[in-house]
Formats: structure tokens, sequence, C-alpha cells
């Protein structure tokens, strides 16, 4: 019961779907479905009708006869005219409706991705539901409305056919009907298997996927060529293709043998039947036509069983996908917001107060324990070895992740106690691998902070403060130059370098009161890192600044320094504080300037 109720409601999703994609569609479907329905029905009753009445009037050439058999040969030709003109508009306005739908789908599936927590993204599991639902939210649910609607239509013609059958005889119906219910249950359990064996191997789907984009993304040529990896991640992808074809030809074997010996048992019915029906025709107990429209309709009823077992097959298969997309919909995991805003005060304050984290199917904590507190007056450096934990330490500030033990406060509340677009406009980012967006070099400044992206001034501002300004008007449209070049044959592709300048001034943009800068300094040269350590003294001038480092000189600008070590908190305090402890600060920084003191000669 609860299971019907589930498919109406999805159903019912769909049909509003489409229907708002195109009533057109919609309408044009339901009459399509009677046209379709009822045409073979009447064109074979027509020309019993016809073969009838040339029977009855051999010789009579009179003009009432011959315009009554020109009707009904016309009433035909109307008749196929019709269902094919409706036909032919229906797939038409489908085909564009169809592109609309997928579109309003696709939109819904990425307005909920929108809200899934990191944690859930990180899963590999919700990346198959992803894949799935991603893949299949185009196509399936303008397929099942095809497929009902064209079930619905062999409905139609089927009870056409069983009401020329059954005036013969009900026994002789009941008897076809009887023959054709393996091939109806075979269908649909074969397509089941199918649907479990696909859902079974998303992730080798998602393999075979990952190893073509790996050959033939243009992101990846490079590497790929230069490690000479084409031949192998070709292989691996032959080999995990390979693999899926195996299970998936075994079931496929086995559905054509199936399929066959079905077929053959629901022809024996209409094959007994036939036999007693040509008794009786010889034995003179039905008429030509009749003859004629009783073997038409038992042929047909067969095939059409055959047709509806095909359909009902695969409206199961479209609904087990259309099962992702409301799956997908109902994935419960989302980004908790409360309504709580940010107070507007000079100085916030920020505590970390007994932060553990691990992230989602690790059994290791990458921050254990931590205990911090800075203000948003203070610049604040975070070093440490690669993975001790840096990244992560912003990403829960920046309250991508929460943490698995422990608060994190602003201004003595936690966290999740804010609204989360206030928390994301108060802080802004440069993360590691920050975004090279294939747009104007305005925009890619201006997605700094999407309120005010049309602010060319303010634009203009925050490339001349991370000297992004020195490049860019050498461009010969400036501001308006394409950047990468995805889209156009003239856009520019600028230096790692160039890049990171782009995006710290998309950083700088946004109206954040807080800047986290994750490694903001790795691709620069020499030289451009030495100005930039004066644009974050302007920076951190201008708002408070959290800077992740490997280069130990930053660490002068910081009023706070936090080293972690294998997530530990291990040292915390000024630049000179954690000189003067010489302890694990001083031995980094210690090292790093030895080897900057390289003698020239
Ligand atoms: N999404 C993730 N899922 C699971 N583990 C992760 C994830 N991101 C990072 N880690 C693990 O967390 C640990 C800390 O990583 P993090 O990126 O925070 O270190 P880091 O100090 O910033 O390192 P680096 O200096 O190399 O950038 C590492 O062991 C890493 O493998």
């Amino acid at each position: 019961m609860k299971s019907i109720k589930d498919y109406i409601i999805k159903l019912g999703f769909i049909f509003k779907e489409i229907f708002k994609a195109g009533s057109g569609v919609f309408f044009l479907s339901i009459g399509s479905m009677f046209i379709t329905g009822i045409s073979p029905v009447v064109t074979i009753y027509l020309t019993a009708k016809l073969i009838e009445e040339v029977g009855q009037n051999v010789g009579n050439e009179s003009s009432i006869v011959l315009v009554r058999l020109l009707i009904i040969l016309l009433s035909m030709l109307a008749f196929i005219v019709i269902s094919f003109a409706t036909e032919s508009v229906k797939t038409i306005i489908c085909a564009i409706a169809g592109l609309k739908l997928s579109h309003n789908i696709e939109n819904l599936v990425a307005d909920k991705f929108q809200s899934i927590k990191q944690e859930r993204i990180d899963d590999p599991a919700f990346l198959d539901l992803h894949s799935n639902t991603l893949t299949k939210c185009g196509s399936e649910p303008l397929n099942l409305m095809e497929g009902l609607f064209g079930m619905v239509a062999s409905l139609i013609s089927l009870v056409g056919y069983a009401v020329i059958i059954i005036r013969l005889n009900l026994l002789a119906f009941l008897f076809i009907m009887v023959f054709t219910l393996p091939i109806i249950f075979y269908k649909r359990k074969f397509q089941g298997m199918m649907f479990r064996f696909f859902s079974e191997r998303t992730m080798q789907t998602r393999r075979i996927w990952y190893y073509l984009s790996l050959i033939t993304d243009p992101m990846y040529a490079k590497e790929v060529r230069s490690f000479r990896l084409y031949d192998y991640f070709r292989s691996k992808r032959k080999e995990s293709f390979d693999d899926f074809m195996k299970g998936n030809s075994k079931i496929a074997a086995k559905e054509i043998i199936v399929s066959i010996v079905t077929c053959f048992i629901s022809m024996i019915g209409a094959i007994l039947v036939g036999i007693w029906l040509v008794k009786i025709a010889i034995a003179g107990y039905v008429t030509v036509s009749e003859f004629y429209l009783f073997i038409t309709a038992i042929i047909t009823i067969v095939t059409k069983l055959i047709g509806l077992s095909n359909q009902i097959a695969s409206n199961s298969k479209s609904m087990m996908f259309i099962n992702y997309i409301f799956e997908f919909m109902q994935e419960k995991d989302t980004i908790e917001s409360n309504h709580l805003k940010i107070k507007e005060i000079p100085v916030h304050i920020i505590r970390f107060e007994n932060v553990s984290f691990k992230y989602t199917g690790s059994d290791n904590y990458v921050l254990k324990d931590i205990n911090v507190t800075f203000n948003t007056k203070e610049t604040v450096c975070l070093v440490g070895e690669n993975g001790s934990g840096k990244s992560t330490f912003a990403k829960l500030l920046l309250k991508i992740y929460n943490p698995t033990q422990g608060r994190i406060l602003l201004d003595d509340i936690d966290l999740r106690e804010y609204d989360i677009n206030e928390l994301r406009l108060f802080f802004g980012v440069l993360f590691q691998d920050y975004v090279k967006f294939s747009d104007s070099v305005s925009n890619c400044i201006g997605f700094g902070n999407i309120d005010k992206i049309q602010s060319d001034t303010d634009i203009h501002k925050a490339a001349e403060i991370t000297g992004a300004n020195k490049f860019i008007e050498n461009y010969k449209n400036k501001y308006d130059t394409y950047l990468s070049k995805m889209f156009y044959n003239d856009a520019i592709e600028p230096s790692g370098g160039q890049w990171q300048k782009i995006a710290i001034s998309r950083a700088v943009f946004s109206d954040a009161s807080v800047l986290v800068l994750d490694e903001p300094t790795a691709a620069l040269d020499p030289k451009a890192e030495v100005k930039m350590f004066d644009t974050f003294k302007t920076i951190s001038n201008l708002k408070a600044t959290i800077i992740i480092s490997h280069r130990m000189y930053i660490t002068k600008l910081a009023d706070k320094i936090i080293l972690l070590d294998k997530g530990e908190l291990v040292e915390e305090g000024s630049f000179e504080q954690l000189i003067d402890l010489k302890k694990e600060f001083y031995n980094m920084y210690k090292i790093q300037a030895d080897s900057y003191s390289m003698k020239l000669d």
C-alpha cells in the first residue's frame, strides 16, 4: 500500500514537472495516446468492412456502392494520416520539452546539491548517487512519461482486440492471455536484474568515466602525455569496461534465451486459437471478412502483448532510475543554518574550544583538542609540516566542516548558531586549490562578492592591492579579457603566479571582515613573493587576515603564530615569543633562513 502511494507521489512529481516544461506535450501525448491506441483496431475493422462490402457487391457497379466503398477507403486513409501527423508533432514537441524538462530537473538537482554538507560530498557512496542522479535526471522522466502513455495506448488497442476476440469466443481470449503471462513476468524480472547490476556497478562506471576523462580531457593532456600515461589509462579503462561487460553480457544472454522461449510460449496460444478459427471458418461458421478480422486480431493481440511486456519492463526500469532523483532530493545530510546575525562590533573574537576533528570514514583525528583564541584585529599565521592540519583548521573556521568534538565560537557564540550566509560574508577565502574560472578578468575578481560584481572601481582597486593590475593592464581588452582558453581562441591563459594574484584579488575584493589565505604565495616568483609580503601588510591593515604558509618569513607579519604538529597545537605566540622559545617554530624558521642564506659565489 505504502509503495503504491509512493509510486503515485513520484508520478505526480514527474507529471507536474512535465506539465511545467510544456503543457502542450502533456495534451499532445494524451491525444496521440488515444489515436495510437485505437488506430490499429479501427484500421483492421475498416479493412474487414471493406472486404465484406466488396464481397457482397461483386458485379454491382452502382455509384451508391462505389461511394460507400470510397468513404470506407478514405476513412482508413484519413485515420492513418491523422495518427501519423499527431505522432510526428508529438515527437517534435516532446524533443523540445524534453530539453526543458531535463534542464528544470538538473536545476532542482543543482539546488539540492548546494545544500549538501561537505562531509557527505566526500563520501564515495554519495558520489555514486550523485553520478546516477546526474546521468539519469535528464532523460528518465520523459522516458517514463512516453513509456506510460505508450503503455496506455497499447492497452487501448488491446481492449479493442480483446472485444473483437471475445465476440468470437471468451475462452479463446483467456487462452491467449494465459500463454503471454510468462513473457510479461520475465521481462520485468530481467529489467530489475539489469537495474540492480547497474546500481551495484556505479563505482565501476564512474571509474570507466574517470579513465576516459584522463585520456580525453584537455585539463589532463599535458601530464598524461609527458608521463606517457595514455596506454596505461586506456588499458585500465578497457579492463574495467571488459569486466563490466562480462557481467552485463551474462544477464543479457540469459534475457535473450528467456525472451525467445517466452515469446514462443506466447505464440503457442495464438497458434492453437488460430487453428481452431481456421477449422470453424472452413466449416462455414464465420464469413471471410470476419475470418480476416478475427485472425488479424489474434495475431496482433499477441504481438501487442509482447510489446506491452517490453513497455512494462522499461517503465519499471525508468521508475527505478527515477528513484535515484528522489533519493538525492531527500538527502537529509544538509548544511544547517540558524538565524543569528553577526554583531556589528569593531573587534570580533574567535575561539577554538577543545576542537577535535576527523574526516568521515577515517578513524584518525586530524585536529586534536585545539584551544586557541584570536581577535579580528590580529593577523594570524598558521604554520606546520605538511599534513599537520592547517587547511583543515581553516575549513572548520569557514564552517565547511563542523568539529567532531568541541566548539568554534565567534563572539562567544557557536558558529552553528549563525546564519550560514552571514558567515560566508564574514569570511573571505583563498583556497589552496582555488578555481580558475573561464570568465572575464573582471568577473574572476568580482566573484569575490557577487553582490557588487558590477563595481569596476572596487575590482580595479583589489587588483591594484595585489599587483595583478600590472599584467591585466597589458592585456588588449584589459579587465574585459577572457581568461582560460575553454571558450574563446583569443582568451588569455595566465601563468600560475598570475592566476594566484587574480585569486588573491578575488579574496581581497570580498567585503569579508576576515580573510583566510591558504598558501597565497605558493606560485609566486621570488620578486613577486617579496612584493606580496608588502601586500599582505596592506591587507592585514585593512582587515583581519589568517595566513597559512610554509614561507616562514611571512610569520613576521603575524600578531599571533599558531604552530600545528600532527593535528596538535604545539606553540602559539608572537614571532618574538616563539623565536625566544627556541623550540619547533625556531627550528623551522632557522632551517628555512639557513637555506636562503646561500653564498652567491
Ligand atoms: N577531505 C579529506 N578527507 C579525508 N582526509 C583528509 C581530507 N582532507 C585532508 N585530509 C587529511 O587530513 C590531514 C591534514 O590535512 P590538511 O590539508 O589539513 O594539512 P595541511 O597542514 O594543510 O597540509 P599541507 O601543508 O600539505 O597543505 C592529512 O593527513 C590529509 O590526508
